[in-house]
């Protein structure tokens, strides 16, 4: 029986009183790749938050990566993002420090020590996302391509159940996102479930996968033929 990653029941999202997105019910299993599409302001964003507990779940059931999300206290929310990788559309890469410092700093934050253990791991992770090469350089130095393909090795650091990424070709040109599609195809293809917000329908004509569709406070599943 295959795993499940993602459980929703009835649930519901929420922007402070404004109900976003309602009656959701949705089921994620290990290894798939699913997209969640929608016009601005359908709600892709809070449905990603309220995954990653950055939105409280007030309404309905939510279970994610074996947290219940509805009874889930404050003080175990790191343990949740860190079964995490979460990819952002704008990188968030610490602009003073060089891509292996950037590593470096999650890794201690969330409990690493020896130092080789960790160089192993960073070196492992730019590996995956073809930067093996650049731990040296800093944010500035990089292109945006560059950057989100440091921003996904630092998603990966953690070894995480489920990578969330929301719009992370949003600020990246048509071919630049397909390299960095590529990356996330791979990570996917080994094994690792990803839920990825985007607004780029030429992405997921070239790689077709379950698509849910965010609208009129809904989310449902359509087929490419309807997207
Ligand atoms: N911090 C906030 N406080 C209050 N309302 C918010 C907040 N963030 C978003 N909203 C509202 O919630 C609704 C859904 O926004 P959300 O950002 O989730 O949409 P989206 O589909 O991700 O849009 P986009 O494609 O533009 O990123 C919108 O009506 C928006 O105005």
């Amino acid at each position: 029986m295959s795993e499940t990653i993602v459980k929703l029941k009835d649930a519901a999202v929420f922007q402070n009183e404004n109900l976003v997105l309602n009656h959701i019910d949705l089921e994620v299993k290990k290894g798939e790749f699913v997209y969640v599409i929608g016009k601005t302001g359908s709600g892709k964003s809070s449905f990603m938050k309220t995954l990653y507990a950055d939105l409280p779940l007030r309404q309905g059931s939510g279970n994610v990566v074996d947290f219940d999300l509805k009874t889930m206290r404050e003080r175990e929310i790191p343990f949740l993002r860190r079964k995490l990788g979460i990819v952002f559309q704008d990188f968030k890469l610490l602009p003073d420090r060089n891509v292996n410092n950037n590593l470096k700093f999650v890794l201690k934050a969330t409990g690493w020590t020896d130092p080789k253990k960790m160089d192993d791991k960073i070196g492992e992770v730019l590996d995956k996302v073809g930067m093996k090469t650049k731990g040296f350089k800093f944010p500035h130095e990089l292109s945006g391509g560059e950057q989100q393909r440091i921003a996904i090795a630092r998603a990966l650091l953690n070894d995480p159940e489920l990578i969330l990424a929301d719009e992370p070709t949003g600020n990246l040109d048509p071919q630049t996102s397909v390299e960095v599609m590529k990356v996330l195809q791979d990570i996917n293809q080994n094994g690792r479930t990803i839920i990825m917000a985007t607004h780029d329908y030429a992405l997921i004509l070239k790689y077709p996968h379950k698509t849910l569709k965010c609208d009129g406070s809904k989310v449902f599943e359509v087929i490419q033929k309807a997207i």
